[in-house]
């Protein structure tokens, strides 16, 4: 696929955890607890804990966050580290690939620092070994040589918060979580959150956006900040081709329209794994991988990015067999619900 709406999607599947920030994200993100919108009790409990070790003069507890990409994981870290006036120093699980990248990670950081690591579950396990004392008792020991003249040196860290960020909380080893305290877990922005966002980033872009306009581009931007920042910059050229440089209602909907967003965000990878399900296996129970065969994408990608929100839209449900059409997936695509799931009830929460 060559059309506009591919390369628009690709730049938002390019996004999960793993994908660099772009300058564009950096210049929206906002810089502390004021300004970010939403995720109320998360936020409430972070200022709260950066009160009380500020009270203390202790270093700030370290702190999980976890939940779907582009939700604001990263921009947290940066706002905690403003708020306990600390510097940041950032990585990924998979960039950490030896012990000794560790050290070098660990040992360049000052009392009260904070160390972000996002993708934490994908740490190599042998590094996460390493991580456990230096998170406990903020030290490292470190084996050198092999075999009879193998020795631990113990190096003193300075008191430091790790912040580690995670799409799947699920996949962290038992004492890796055991090491955090309560999770602080993001959830998908409502529209009026989202309308919020948008209106101050037309602000900061300096983009004519109307509230309806904004409001439109919110409700089709499944509950992510991020998603809603990049269609307005979709929605900002469209305006500025076709509609003299003024985002409404009519403009965002004909901008959306012509990337096949419909009108609860869905797109079409989301339509055409609907359509596999359904059509290809019977509406399930189907694995995840068949499915990403049918439509020719990755399966992380359909996990990360497309199946939280079908989920959380109540047309497709998790069972220990696999992946299962609900009836509002049958209503999306004009087709009839089977009577066996006629009595079915659509599980928000599964
Ligand atoms: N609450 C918010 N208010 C305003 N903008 C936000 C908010 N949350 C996120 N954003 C914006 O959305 C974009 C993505 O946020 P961020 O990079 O923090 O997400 P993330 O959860 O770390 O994603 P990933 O898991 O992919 O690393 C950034 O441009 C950021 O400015």
């Amino acid at each position: 696929m060559h059309s506009i709406w591919s390369t628009l999607s690709e730049n938002f599947y390019d996004q999960t955890a793993s994908a660099p920030e772009t300058p564009f994200d950096v210049a929206l993100r906002p810089p502390d607890f004021d300004e970010f919108t939403g995720q109320t009790r998360v936020k409430e409990r972070l200022m709260l804990m950066v009160e009380a070790a500020r009270q203390r003069g202790d270093t700030l507890d370290h702190v999980l966050l976890c939940g779907p990409p582009g939700l604001g994981k990263t921009t947290l870290a940066h706002i905690i580290a403003t708020a306990v006036g600390s510097r940041l120093h950032s990585t990924s699980g998979p960039q950490i690939e030896r012990a000794g990248d560790l050290a070098g990670l660990l040992t360049n950081l000052q009392e009260k620092d904070i160390l972000f690591i996002d993708e934490i579950h994908r740490l190599h396990p042998n590094v996460e070994e390493y991580l456990y004392p230096a998170m406990e008792d903020f030290r490292l020991d470190i084996i050198i040589d092999q075999g009879p003249k193998a020795r631990t040196i113990r190096l003193d860290l300075p008191p430091f918060t790790l912040v580690g960020a995670t799409t799947r909380a699920g996949m962290l080893t038992a004492p890796m979580r055991g090491r955090f305290g309560i999770p602080n877990r993001l959830d998908y922005y409502t529209p009026e959150e989202l309308q919020h966002i948008l209106m101050r980033s037309g602000k900061l872009l300096n983009v004519n956006i109307e509230p309806g306009g904004a409001k439109e581009i919110a409700r089709r931007s499944r509950g992510t900040p991020r998603i809603a920042n990049h269609l307005l910059r979709w929605v900002r050229d469209f305006a500025q081709v076709r509609a003299q440089n003024i985002i409404t209602e009519p403009v965002a909907d004909a901008a959306l329209t012509m990337l096949e967003i419909d009108n609860d965000g869905l797109d079409e990878m989301d339509k055409r794994i609907l359509d596999a399900l359904i059509n290809k296996f019977g509406g399930g129970p189907v694995g995840l991988n068949s499915i990403a065969v049918a439509v020719h994408e990755d399966a992380t990608t359909l996990e990360d990015m497309h199946e939280p929100y079908l989920v959380m839209q109540g047309h497709l449900k998790r069972t220990p067999r696999g992946r299962v059409a609900m009836p509002s997936a049958y209503k999306k695509l004009g087709l009839p619900v089977p009577p066996n799931l006629l009595s079915e009830q659509t599980d928000l929460f599964s």
